[in-house]
């Protein structure tokens, strides 16, 4: 193995959610069409007698290294199914440039990262598609963190069709630093039998076909986000507004939000109309990972 291996973690983003059914274990049933930006936690590991995890970067004091840290708990499960093919230990370094609990799924990314890691290192092949159902074990958005590509997600995320064309897109992500807890989101939803995602139009090649599907669509998370943090709501508008915007909507159960773009200078001139509207708000811009990833 080279001294040090990294994997990048991509923040995941919702164009679009539609919660379509309660389920009896409290859980609930979704389409979601999820796409990756090129804005990325980053996990780096070398050889050691045991297990360890230090974190650092611009949200690094939001976590703590301990064992329900969503890296080391991947770690274990891994080392649970295949004890033979992991490493001894591993000396495990989590740079956090994601805001945590906002929506863009930093811990379930950082998760996947820990999992495509640890089979990069196995003496014998693991595919990616072994590692769907440990991934689903950590959390609803590891398989789809797993892949980190545009797909269309069902079931409660672990149902997933990736596409084969996605036309390149750039977002701005805006959050406004409160952090969200994605079951209390889903236990004030009212709705919870909402009707399913249109057909996607194949191929999906244009960012016009993409605007126009986008329209027909929601994100039922948004309305009790908006109604616990009024600043979702706000920065939505605001994004709207903005030159170029084909859609402006929260990702996952918030609090960030995102505004899309067919032009990068676009999304840069949003991010810095929106940097000095709140300057203490996290703002970040980048192209959206494609389809051939
Ligand atoms: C809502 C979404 C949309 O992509 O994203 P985030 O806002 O978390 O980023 C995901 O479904 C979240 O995935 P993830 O963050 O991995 O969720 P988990 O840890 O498995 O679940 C946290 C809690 O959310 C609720 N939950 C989650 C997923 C789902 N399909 N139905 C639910 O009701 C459950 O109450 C669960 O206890
Ligand atoms: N490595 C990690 N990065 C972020 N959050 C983590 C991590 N490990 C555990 N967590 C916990 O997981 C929860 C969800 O975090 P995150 O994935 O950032 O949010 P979301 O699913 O809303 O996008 C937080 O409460 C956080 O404390």
């Amino acid at each position: 193995m080279a001294d040090i291996v990294t994997q990048a973690a991509p923040a995941k983003i919702n164009l679009a959610l539609h919660v379509t059914r309660r389920r009896e274990d409290g859980y609930h049933d979704l389409e979601s069409l999820i796409v990756f930006a090129d804005l990325c936690d980053e996990l780096e590991a070398s050889l050691a007698g045991s297990d360890s995890l230090i974190i650092s970067g611009p949200f690094g004091g939001k976590l703590n290294a301990e064992p329900n840290n969503l890296v080391l708990r991947a770690v274990s499960a891994f080392r649970a199914r295949w004890p033979e093919l992991a490493p001894r230990g591993l000396a495990l370094s989590l740079t956090k440039n994601l805001p945590v609990a906002a929506g863009i799924g930093g811990g379930s990314a950082d998760a996947a990262a820990a999992l495509r890691m640890l089979a990069g290192l196995s003496p014998v092949p693991i595919a990616v598609s072994d590692l769907s159902d440990l991934a689903a074990g950590l959390g609803a958005d590891v398989p789809a963190c797993l892949l980190s590509r545009p797909l269309l997600a069902r079931g409660v995320g672990e149902i997933l069709s990736p596409l084969q064309h996605f036309p390149g897109l750039f977002v701005t992500l805006v959050n406004p630093g409160v952090a969200v807890a994605t079951a209390d989101i889903f236990r004030r939803l009212r709705a919870h039998d909402n009707y399913p995602l249109p057909a996607l139009p194949d191929p999906l090649t244009r960012p016009a076909q993409l605007g126009l599907w986008l329209a027909e669509t929601r994100n039922d998370l948004e309305p009790p986000a908006i109604k616990l943090v009024p600043e979702i709501g706000i920065v939505i508008e605001e994004m709207a507004q903005t030159a170029g915007c084909i859609l402006a909507r929260m990702s996952g159960s918030g609090a960030t939000v995102f505004g899309l773009f067919g032009a990068e200078g676009q999304a840069h001139d949003a991010a810095a109309q929106i940097r000095r509207l709140h300057p203490d708000y996290w703002v970040g811009t980048a192209p959206l990972l494609g389809a051939g990833n």
